[in-house]
């Protein structure tokens, strides 16, 4: 990898639809957060949790608030990027069980020159599984304070690079590690495939 990386988990969020932190939720003998974090461990320098009001207990994690309340996933990154020493950072949600640590290293060998690196599925950002540099703070920060939520809202004004889901697939081999359960019926159909 040419660039060191955070790796920042947002897990501060209500899971409404769930009504169960999806975070907690059992992945085999293990949660969904755990899971997350020994993947990120395999390609990050340090591991980030931005837990909200949520509390979790991680050794060798750093779990911090939320900066901005009600801030949704764009506050998360923003307390995460606050947070973190290195100047890029893989920015992801905890709800995304077939997530791969090696997608950090294929983003990462395409950061140089680029504030935002992003996978693009079936033509669709994922960008709750970017990499995101120090300097989109500034823009996070106007666009927070504008009462925008929406991630990609930053996109405009950042340098952004799009990684296809094909050239991904190249190298990760074709796996759904942009699946993100949000639902009772989205876990039970993914408990239904496999681990
Ligand atoms: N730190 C932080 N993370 C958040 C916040 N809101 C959402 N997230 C995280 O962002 C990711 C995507 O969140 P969503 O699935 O859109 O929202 P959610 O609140 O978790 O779930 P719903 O209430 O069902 O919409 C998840 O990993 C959440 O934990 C927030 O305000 N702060």
């Amino acid at each position: 990898m040419t660039v060191q990386v955070t790796g920042i988990v947002l897990a501060g969020g209500k899971s409404t639809r769930m009504n169960f932190n999806k975070a907690l939720l059992p992945c085999g003998p293990v949660t969904m957060l755990e899971k997350i974090v020994d993947e990120l461990r395999k390609s990050c320098t340090q591991v980030i949790i931005v837990a909200g009001k949520n509390e979790y207990d991680f050794r060798d994690c750093l779990v911090i608030p939320d900066i901005y309340p009600d801030g949704g996933p764009l506050g998360g990154i923003y307390a995460g990027l606050r947070a973190s020493r290195t100047e890029y950072n893989f920015c992801m949600a905890c709800d995304m069980p077939r997530f791969k640590g090696e997608l950090v290293k294929i983003l990462a060998l395409r950061a140089p020159g680029y504030q935002v690196v992003v996978p693009q599925v079936r033509g669709c950002y994922e960008p709750l599984l970017a990499l995101y540099h120090q300097s989109c703070l500034s823009v996070i920060e106007e666009v927070l304070k504008a009462g925008q939520r929406k991630i990609t809202a930053i996109y405009p004004y950042l340098k952004v690079n799009a990684v296809t889901h094909e050239e991904i697939a190249e190298k990760l081999g074709e796996s759904e590690y942009f699946l993100n359960i949000n639902t009772p019926e989205d876990w039970e159909s993914y408990r239904g495939s496999s681990f």
